[in-house]
């Protein structure tokens, strides 16, 4: 997750607070020096530290120190932690926020792109995502190589562009960036491109050679937008770089890359802001598809754990583009009029979810459980790598088992029934053999209905085999698969609930009426479950990562089988699942 470190140590501090017995000046204190010492550690600027605690302390006494004495005395010791907790919040989101609006691409007009910035920044791999981010947006777009500079440039853009099956344009004999430029652009212009993205070259230092190049480059293709690329790692350094590319070049936007696991993002992205210039997008690993694009509120709510349900919204709404809605419309009616949810749907739902990215990116948009998976025991490789299992086992089924309900795989009650008799009349015999002396609890327990255990067939064996993983695995998920089938079934009468979560998960919880409900949960229930908290615990509830922590309590007590626990927080794009993340958004 980007800056888990920093987001960990802010959480905690807030976390410590709730335990303060009385909110007094020195607990406000000690918070304020915990969370500066964190943006510190993760290079943010002196400077705006001390603003940013100056403008919390500011807030917490504006709010607590009302006209209205009578209220500031009526305020319980909650609201009062609240009105911290959201000082912290709003301060750290106006941290990062430049406070200008981002340029977007209009369509049905060829949008010019340029990207500028030092070597290695990360310029190649990052015009190649943001191709890509269009193009899933239903752009038409094309990438021209501009750079150069560095000997191989045009093959890494050729090799990046044609994986992701983006048009490119360049050369290999032409050494003047300037007029490679201008003719990519007019090429693609006359293709009628939608959105035409330019690489230039970088140098280690901000060169006037470099500079100069950059202003011709851009009085040749007269670029809508010009984004500058700037490295993380380099942290608060970031502001001096901004500034001088921009007296330079004027750019419009940052796209800040390597993000991911970097501990001085904070700083980059907060001297970036300092600046007043939007950042459109942070680049979080080397892949095309590791992209996100930036907003403060959403940035900050996911770094201190509590998720970015734009972002995952905007996520389902990807992957909802790339697959056939017909499809995901006729598995929606026939549960609505009965259907079972067959193993294929659940390898549809179960693959739509992958191709959101990676797991532990989605994790972290979602409220509680990205800290969750990113917890002790690298728990998030784990879900991963179970989630791949699952989609090898479901791979290893022929077409009339993916078809079926899973029953398929087990064998028939009544030869269960059977083996069970024989099994007790052996029993019998033996014990009419031996001496009787059974007491009366032995008679009692005589006359129980045995339990009986239905055992896999042989089509569960073959599977395990083809997948390379173990009958107990295949038992396993078919368990897990069953309650996810018996949930969606138990959803497929109440119709206007199951259209709430086709939309994604993600629509519970912002704002578009009461977050939906899993079945077996009724408002009555919910208020039931609240009104067994203690007030510690609806304090709880309330800090960033409290969800996750009742989740876990929940779970630790039974009333939620952990799997559901996991897989309610999912819920996008994935019918029957998200539920629960409602839920507790709901009781939050
Ligand atoms: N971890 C991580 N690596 C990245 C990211 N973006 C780019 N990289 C890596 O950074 C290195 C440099 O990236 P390039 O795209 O070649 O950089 P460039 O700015 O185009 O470099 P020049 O063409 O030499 O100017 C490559 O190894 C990329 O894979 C990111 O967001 N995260």
């Amino acid at each position: 997750m980007v800056l888990a470190d920093l987001g960990r140590r802010i959480t905690s501090a807030l976390s410590d607070l709730s335990k303060a017995p009385v909110l007094d000046g020195a607990a406000i204190d000690a918070l304020l020096k915990q969370v500066c010492a964190a943006l510190l550690a993760a290079d943010v600027n002196v400077r705006l530290v001390s603003r940013l605690r100056d403008a919390v302390r500011k807030d917490v006494a504006d709010a607590l120190n009302t006209n209205d004495k009578g209220q500031a005395e009526r305020m319980t010791e909650v609201q009062r932690h609240n009105v911290v907790q959201k000082a912290i919040f709003d301060q750290l989101v106006a941290l990062v926020d430049p406070g200008i609006e981002a340029w977007v691409p209009k369509k049905g007009r060829a949008n010019v792109i340029m990207f500028v910035g030092l070597q290695g920044s990360g310029k190649t791999t990052s015009c190649t995502k943001l191709a890509l981010y269009y193009q899933k947006r239903g752009f038409k777009v094309g990438l021209v190589c501009a750079d150069t500079f560095r000997a191989g440039a045009f093959d890494q853009l050729k090799q990046n562009a044609s994986k992701a099956g983006i048009p490119f344009y360049g050369s290999y004999t032409e050494s003047d960036p300037v007029s490679i430029a201008a003719s990519g652009v007019e090429s693609f212009k006359s293709g009628k491109f939608d959105v035409i993205i330019v690489d230039t070259s970088g140098r280690h230092r901000a060169e006037t050679e470099l500079f100069r190049e950059m202003v011709e480059i851009a009085e040749a293709t007269k670029p809508d937008q010009t984004i500058m690329v700037v490295d993380a790692s380099i942290g608060q350094a970031a502001e001096a770089q901004a500034k001088a590319f921009k007296e330079a070049a004027d750019f419009g936007g940052i796209f800040v890359t390597k993000l991911d696991g970097h501990a001085k993002g904070g700083g980059a992205i907060s001297a970036v802001a300092a600046t007043k210039t939007p950042i459109l997008f942070l680049g979080l690993g080397e892949h095309v598809t590791d992209l996100e694009t930036f907003r403060p509120q959403p940035f900050i709510s996911k770094m201190l754990g509590m998720g970015d349900m734009s972002g995952l919204l905007e996520k389902v709404q990807e992957v909802q583009q790339m697959q056939d809605p017909k499809k995901q419309q006729a598995m929606l009616e026939k549960i609505e009029q009965g259907g079972v949810f067959s193993l294929r749907d659940w390898r549809e739902q179960v693959g739509n979810l992958m191709n959101m990215g990676p797991l532990s990116k989605i994790a972290g948009m979602i409220p509680g459980l990205g800290q969750m998976m990113a917890g002790a025991g690298g728990n998030d490789e784990a879900a991963g790598d179970k989630m791949k299992r699952m989609t090898y086992i479901l791979d290893s089924m022929t077409s009339a088992e993916l078809d079926s309900d899973g029953s398929i795989f087990y064998e028939p009650r009544k030869d269960a029934l059977r083996r069970e008799k024989e099994r007790a009349a052996k029993e019998e015999e033996e014990r009419s053999v031996a001496v009787a002396s059974s007491s009366k609890a032995e008679d009692k327990k005589k006359k129980k209905k045995p339990k009986v255990p239905v055992r896999m067939n042989a089509r569960a064996r073959r599977v395990a085999r083809g997948s390379g993983t173990s009958v107990r695995e295949v038992e396993e998920f078919l368990m897990q698969y069953r309650m996810v089938a018996k949930l969606v079934k138990s959803m497929g009468g109440k119709a206007g609930w199951l259209k709430q979560m086709q939309g994604g998960g993600a629509g519970a919880g912002r704002g578009r009426g009461p977050p939906a409900l899993p079945p077996g949960m009724t408002p009555e229930k919910i208020a039931q479950m609240q009104s067994m908290l203690s007030p510690e615990m609806k304090a709880q509830l309330r800090m960033p990562g409290g969800r996750e922590k009742l989740l876990k309590q929940l779970q630790q007590s039974g009333e939620i089988p952990p799997e559901l626990a996991a897989m309610g927080g999912m819920g996008g794009g994935m019918p029957g699942l998200g539920g629960l993340g409602s839920m507790m958004q709901g009781m939050g």
